[in-house]
């Protein structure tokens, strides 16, 4: 079942299954896209039962850009409880068997356990989520010079993920454009001219969801010393920390000019915030995003 939206409300990714003619009839089964990209083109995602795949995995079923026939998921322990009222997809746990089955597979184990994985993917698609893990190291591990780099947050859970990638050369205009639409399952998919950004983006974007979890924490920690409830604390931080957020994300303001229209108050806000600058704020957070693209750059 596909979901019906107005020409002008679709967003990107269903334009782009209208391009493979995942509808029937509803593009040019001559075109050159068509040709290149399969219409059923099976995605496999190695780790689909944890975090970032499940959340992938859950997004493309949940979108319907991938019906649940064409989606098969590998985890070393778990039989697929994430996609039990999906019992299309394929739980499997040898990989082998989702690269035979898979089109495109999409890599989503931890770092560390990639040196362990036993796969040949001669020359398929390949998507890896995996922070500290370059292009070619992906490449040689398992077998493919299709490689996109691609980098989640925890948001993709909800589907607000912003979700840059980058691709190497041999990927194709097709494959990149299947890429933008799959992606774009969890919220903001944006291609990247360079490996370098990617890296950059992991310590920014890719952990970024923890950085107002640390402000959130510091709030909350606060505000219970000066003995709020717990129910009201929580209530507060949170509104805030929301509200703010979509509020230059709403009005499109500058951050900086935010910040000075709250300060030229020169009330409760302005001693706040000079405090906190006066203390260090900014650069802590400089130092700890430097310190993120290190470790991106450079695992121990
Ligand atoms: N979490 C985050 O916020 C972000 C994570 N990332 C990247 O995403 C990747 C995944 O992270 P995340 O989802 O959080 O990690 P999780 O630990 O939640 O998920 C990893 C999954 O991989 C499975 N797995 C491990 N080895 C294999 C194997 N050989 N075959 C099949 N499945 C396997 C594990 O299941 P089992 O043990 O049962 O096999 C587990 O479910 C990481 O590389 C990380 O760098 C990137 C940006 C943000
Ligand atoms: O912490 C990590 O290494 C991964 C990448 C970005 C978020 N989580």
């Amino acid at each position: 079942m596909y979901i019906c939206v107005h020409e002008k409300e679709r967003p990107e990714w269903m334009v782009v299954m209208r391009r493979w003619k995942v509808c029937p009839g509803d593009v040019d089964s001559g075109s050159e896209e068509v040709k290149t990209m399969s219409q059923d083109a099976v995605i496999g995602i190695i780790g689909g039962q944890g975090w970032m795949g499940r959340a992938l995995g859950m997004a493309l079923l949940e979108r319907n850009v991938v019906s649940p026939e064409r989606l098969v998921i590998s985890s070393r322990s778990s039989r697929g409880e994430a996609y039990r009222n999906w019992p299309g997809v394929r739980c499997v746990k040898d990989n082998r068997e989702l690269v035979a089955l898979a089109d495109v597979v999409v890599l989503s184990v931890r770092p560390e356990d990639l040196a362990s994985l036993e796969v040949e993917l001669d020359d398929k698609l390949v998507i890896s989520l995996l922070a500290m893990a370059p292009s070619q190291e992906i490449a040689n591990q398992l077998g493919s010079r299709r490689v996109v780099r691609a980098m989640p947050n925890a948001a993709a859970e909800i589907r607000r993920a912003y979700f840059p990638w980058f691709a190497s050369p041999q990927v194709s205009v097709a494959d990149k454009r299947l890429v933008q639409a799959l992606l774009a399952s969890c919220g903001t998919a944006r291609e990247l001219p360079t490996e370098r950004d990617l890296d950059y983006l992991t310590a920014l974007s890719g952990a970024g969801p923890a950085y107002p979890a640390l402000l959130a924490q510091s709030m909350l920690e606060h505000a219970r010393g000066a003995g709020l409830s717990e129910e009201i604390a929580r209530e507060a931080v949170m509104q805030t920390l929301v509200g703010g957020s979509l509020l230059l994300e709403t009005l499109g303001t500058e951050p900086g000019d935010m910040v000075e229209r709250l300060i030229a108050y020169d009330g409760t806000t302005a001693k706040g915030l000079r405090t906190m600058m006066d203390e260090g704020i900014v650069q802590a957070i400089h130092r700890g995003l430097d310190a993120a693209h290190r470790a991106a750059i450079s695992p121990p």
